[in-house]
């Protein structure tokens, strides 16, 4: 089991990087196994391990555990630090609700300490359980053992690789207490209230057969762009939505039937422009260009970003900026151009025409307007998340990338 895990790491991680491994740990056995585990691997080459322990306050004992999820984490070698789900819990819904608010905090914190790399510890015991709560007609779905991180944009840059897919969580257990370890067993799986937990206790009397990991998906054949997607017509369903979860800045993908539409419309080889899910679609004899949907209101993506003298933020789920020595409102391009500089008017001309009102525009405290994507050397960062975006959500990045 462990000679396996060692491998998994080995395959996913960048041989010679220094940056940390940040590692989701709940205070729970798999995390822990899995901590133990890559505490084992980084060591010998030299790696900063990250505990990340996430306090949901739902639990009056949760900041006890926290603490004593610290404890352990550095006593075993790890930094740690804990992350806190403040504000409003809903009333319902409650386990889905905790669980985005913990991805959100685990990513946002791997990328502010430089890892690109968060590790989390779900078994073949997790995926058996998501099988028999897809059976019971659950959405559920399959963990993959590599996959960028599932929030945006706080995920940005980040991918969660899980070591453990195929290690029983009884052989993990054995492994720890074989090591004088004990660990936290949270109340919650017990909890019959849960689908997870009900899942769980119906298979306990079973010794079902693991079944093998899904293979990573084949990544696009040909896509082209940066700050608009083209791909080929026949390009397979997960790719469309790829393509325009991405060129949308959106957070989640089109899913059944107007996604299944889209794909026979593609596949047709009609010309004609459609909009999904925030992006705009061109299929014409050249492909299909996915771009942001200008007139798309409802959504709140387009409205303005302020941002403070030297701050970064996401606009649009598409551009990263960062401003400079002045505080800046980012907003869409599109009724802002006439205002441009010549000179960025100018590089204005090369960029298609659907994709020039969707370009970020920035506007400083007088009025004047500048583009950070046109500007040759402005003060103004920019950084276009949509290409790695798609990168990373199609398997084209299959192991960690060089930062
Ligand atoms: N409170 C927490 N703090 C830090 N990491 C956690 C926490 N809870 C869970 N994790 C991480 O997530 C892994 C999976 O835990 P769990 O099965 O409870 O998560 P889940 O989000 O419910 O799973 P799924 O993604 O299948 O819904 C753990 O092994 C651990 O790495």
């Amino acid at each position: 089991m462990t000679r396996d895990v060692q491998a998994v790491l080995q395959r996913r991680l960048r041989p010679g990087a220094t940056t940390p491994l940040a590692v989701g740990f709940s205070g729970g056995g798999d995390s822990l196994a899995l901590l133990r585990l890559t505490l084992d691997w980084a060591e010998l080459r030299g790696r900063p391990v990250l505990a990340l322990t996430v306090d949901h306050g739902l639990n009056p004992a949760s900041a006890g555990w926290t603490a004593d999820a610290l404890a352990k984490a550095r006593a075993l070698g790890a930094q740690a630090q804990a992350l806190h789900w403040i504000g409003d819990k809903p009333s319902t819904g409650v386990q889905a609700a905790a669980r985005a608010a913990r991805h959100a905090l685990l990513a946002a914190a791997a990328r502010e300490a430089g890892a690109c790399v968060l590790l989390l510890g779900h078994t073949a015991d997790d995926r058996l359980e998501a099988a028999r709560m897809r059976a019971e007609g659950s959405t559920t779905s399959d963990p993959r053992q590599w996959a960028p991180s599932p929030v945006w944009p706080e995920g940005r840059g980040v991918f969660v690789l899980r070591p453990l897919l195929e290690a029983r969580r009884q052989a993990l257990r054995e492994w720890l207490s074989q090591r004088g370890e004990t660990w936290l067993e949270d109340p919650a799986n017990d909890d019959a209230r849960f689908a997870r937990a009900r899942a769980r206790a119906a298979l306990a009397g079973e010794d079902p057969a693991v079944p093998p990991l899904a293979p990573d998906p084949a990544p696009p054949a040909a896509f082209e762009g940066e700050h608009a997607l083209r791909l080929p017509r026949e390009a397979p369903a997960a790719q469309v939505a790829a393509a325009c979860l991405c060129a949308a800045g959106a957070a989640t993908p089109p899913r059944g039937e107007r996604l299944e539409r889209l794909v026979a419309r593609l596949r047709s080889g009609e010309a004609f422009t459609a909009t999904l899910a925030g992006a705009r679609i061109v299929a014409g004899e050249a492909g299909a260009l996915f771009v942001r949907e200008a007139g798309e209101g409802r959504r709140s993506g387009l409205s303005p970003l302020v941002l403070a003298a030297g701050e970064t933020g996401v606009w649009d789920g598409r551009y990263e900026i960062t401003a400079g020595a002045q505080p800046i409102t980012v907003r869409p391009l599109g009724g802002l151009a006439g205002r441009l500089p010549a000179d960025e008017t100018q590089a204005l001309k090369g960029f298609p025409a659907a994709v020039r009102p969707v370009l970020p525009a920035a506007v400083d405290a007088v009025g004047m307007v500048s583009s950070p994507i046109l500007a040759e050397a402005g003060t103004i960062g920019a950084r276009v998340l949509i290409r790695e975006r798609f990168e990373a959500a199609t398997g084209l990045i299959d192991q960690e990338p060089a930062t």
